[in-house]
């Protein structure tokens, strides 16, 4: 049987700053960010099986990109946990607002790589985290694929 890649697209609003950063991405500020994770494997071959000719239900692979990353990420603020933006992040959580402290820079190459580790731990055996792609603005995006890493 032939392995198939498919792929599901998410989007979600979210905050962060770059802290160092010698541009204007220093500054808080927000993307509507899309990502699209492609997993491959061999579509299910039993006939009686529910999921008979699927790879992976849509649904279930929506289920475990939600959990991971939209439902988390979706209009929270992200903060490197590793700069003095942490105090900044404890004035808002305080104040009431999504806070997300990670432990990198959240560039779109960093977060990838974060969002390709929580894929990974979630999917079935069978099936393979083929590749993400993060699209950050209309013109900027990051890729991860399992064959270069
Ligand atoms: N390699 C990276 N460079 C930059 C990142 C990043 O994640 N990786 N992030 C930023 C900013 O957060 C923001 O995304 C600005 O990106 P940029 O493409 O520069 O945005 P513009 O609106 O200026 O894009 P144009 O389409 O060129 O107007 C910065 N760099
Ligand atoms: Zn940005």
């Amino acid at each position: 049987m032939s392995n198939i890649r498919i792929t599901k697209q998410f989007s979600f609003e979210t905050g962060h700053a770059l802290y160092g950063y010698d541009g204007k991405c220093r500054n808080v500020h927000g993307h509507s960010y899309k990502l699209s994770v492609t997993v491959i494997g061999t579509p299910i071959s039993e006939k009686d099986n529910a999921k008979y000719g699927m790879v992976i239900d849509f649904s279930d692979l929506k289920k475990i990109v939600k959990e991971e990353i939209v439902d988390v990420f979706d209009h929270a603020t992200v903060f490197n946990k590793n700069t003095p933006h942490v105090e900044l992040a404890k004035e808002l959580s305080d104040r009431g607002h999504q806070v997300l402290l990670v432990n990198y820079q959240p560039t779109s190459e960093m977060m990838v790589i974060d969002f390709a580790e929580k894929i990974k731990q979630r999917l079935p055996q069978n099936i393979n985290l083929h590749s993400l792609r993060l699209q950050e603005t209309a013109t900027s995006f990051a890729e991860w694929y399992a064959s270069d890493n």
